[in-house]
């Protein structure tokens, strides 16, 4: 097995992806397959399913496992892409000890794997972990305003903590790692009822529902094309001048209410649009400061918003919604800090 420079020597690897049937994971599945490499696809079909790589299911360098990351795994690998957690607020929110033990087990138990093996590692960070940001753009150098006790602090907290871990098995072990800090992606392969706002302002406006704005709408994102965002992070992975943390995401920067027009305009549809409460401890700005990506991986995004909607809005038309169930019940609006304090009194009458 061969490590560093094994891109160059030896073109085909053996590649794990934990969370390879979701929406990100199977994206990244197609194309390791497509360049002959052999994967190995591990989910526990949460908030994905087996659907998202039906295709793939039969050929020879592709191999689907049903397994949780929160318990071990052994196998032989040269690379391992640790893609598993829940993404979207609500079905993060819905199990929030899980949530918190996929990030942080699930990082350990590949970390432990890395280092058994000697495969290099990507861990799949976010944009999260800046948390509520008081400096826009977020340069990697920013340490974030995260809660730590919060509705959205098992992700936050639980994917600082994998990018903790990282650092110390590469430092206390030697394991060779990459860290992507990813910012808000769409595309084809979502989930229908992902629960995110691009899925959610797309799949209301072609059944000409409301489009729900939590808040007013002035709050920000920053939306990345999903095939740029996966030429990032194999970007990341497949070179050896930085270990990260990188942001990988598109710097155009929209407020929701901005979004929830140009999914209208796009679908052509008569929807209209609602204000529902703001989610606890929604961030209110986000933008990636991507100077690192594009000097070190010469990486940058190519497809803007206005390209890539129209993408995702054929997408979502194409689906056979039969096919796809709700993960959860959840929705993100009602876990706002008024509930929280709510329910905290509740319980002290
Ligand atoms: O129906 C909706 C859904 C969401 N929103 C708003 O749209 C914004 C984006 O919400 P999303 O649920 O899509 O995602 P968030 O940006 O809050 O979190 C995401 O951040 C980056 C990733 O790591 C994760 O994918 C996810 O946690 C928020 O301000 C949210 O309140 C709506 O206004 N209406």
């Amino acid at each position: 097995m061969s490590n560093g420079t094994a891109e160059k020597k030896d073109p085909y690897l053996r590649v794990l992806v934990t969370g390879g049937a979701g929406f990100l994971g199977s994206h990244l599945c197609r194309r390791l397959v497509a360049q002959g490499h052999e994967v190995v696809c591990l989910d526990n079909f949460f908030t994905s399913q087996k659907t998202n790589v039906a295709d793939l299911i039969g050929k020879p360098n592709f191999e689907l496992i049903r397994h949780d990351v929160t318990t071990p795994f052994f196998i032989e690998c040269d690379q391992i892409y640790n893609m598993a957690c829940p993404a979207s607020p609500v079905h993060y929110q819905y199990n929030p000890v899980k949530t918190m033990k996929t990030s942080v087990l699930g990082a350990m138990n590949m970390l432990g794997l890395a280092k058994r093996v000697k495969a290099r590692l990507l861990q799949a960070s976010t944009s999260e972990v800046y948390g509520d940001p008081e400096v826009s753009p977020q340069p990697e150098e920013y340490w974030g305003k995260v809660n730590c006790n919060g509705v959205r602090s098992c992700y936050d907290e639980g994917k600082r903590a994998a990018e903790t871990l990282c650092f110390d098995y590469h430092r206390q072990n030697g394991v060779d790692i990459r860290v992507a800090r990813i910012f808000n992606t769409y595309g084809p392969g979502m989930h229908p009822y992902d629960g995110r706002v691009v899925s959610n302002f797309i799949m209301q406006a072609i059944n000409g529902e409301d489009i729900t704005v939590y808040g007013e709408g002035k709050q920000t994102r920053s939306f990345c094309f999903v095939d740029d965002l996966v030429d990032g992070l194999m970007k990341l992975m497949n070179q050896t001048s930085t270990i990260g943390p990188v942001n990988i995401g598109n710097p155009g920067e929209f407020t929701i209410k901005q979004l929830a027009e140009l999914a209208i305009k796009h679908t052509g549809s008569s929807s209209k649009i609602v204000h529902l409460p703001l989610p606890g401890d929604d961030p209110q700005q986000r933008k990636p400061d991507i100077t690192k990506a594009r000097e070190i991986l010469g990486w940058e995004p190519k497809i803007k918003l206005e390209d890539g909607l129209p993408k995702a809005v054929a997408y979502f038309s194409s689906l056979d919604l039969s096919r796809f169930r709700k993960p959860t019940k959840h929705t993100a609006h009602l876990n706002t800090d008024a509930q929280a304090a709510d329910a905290s009194r509740a319980s002290k009458a």
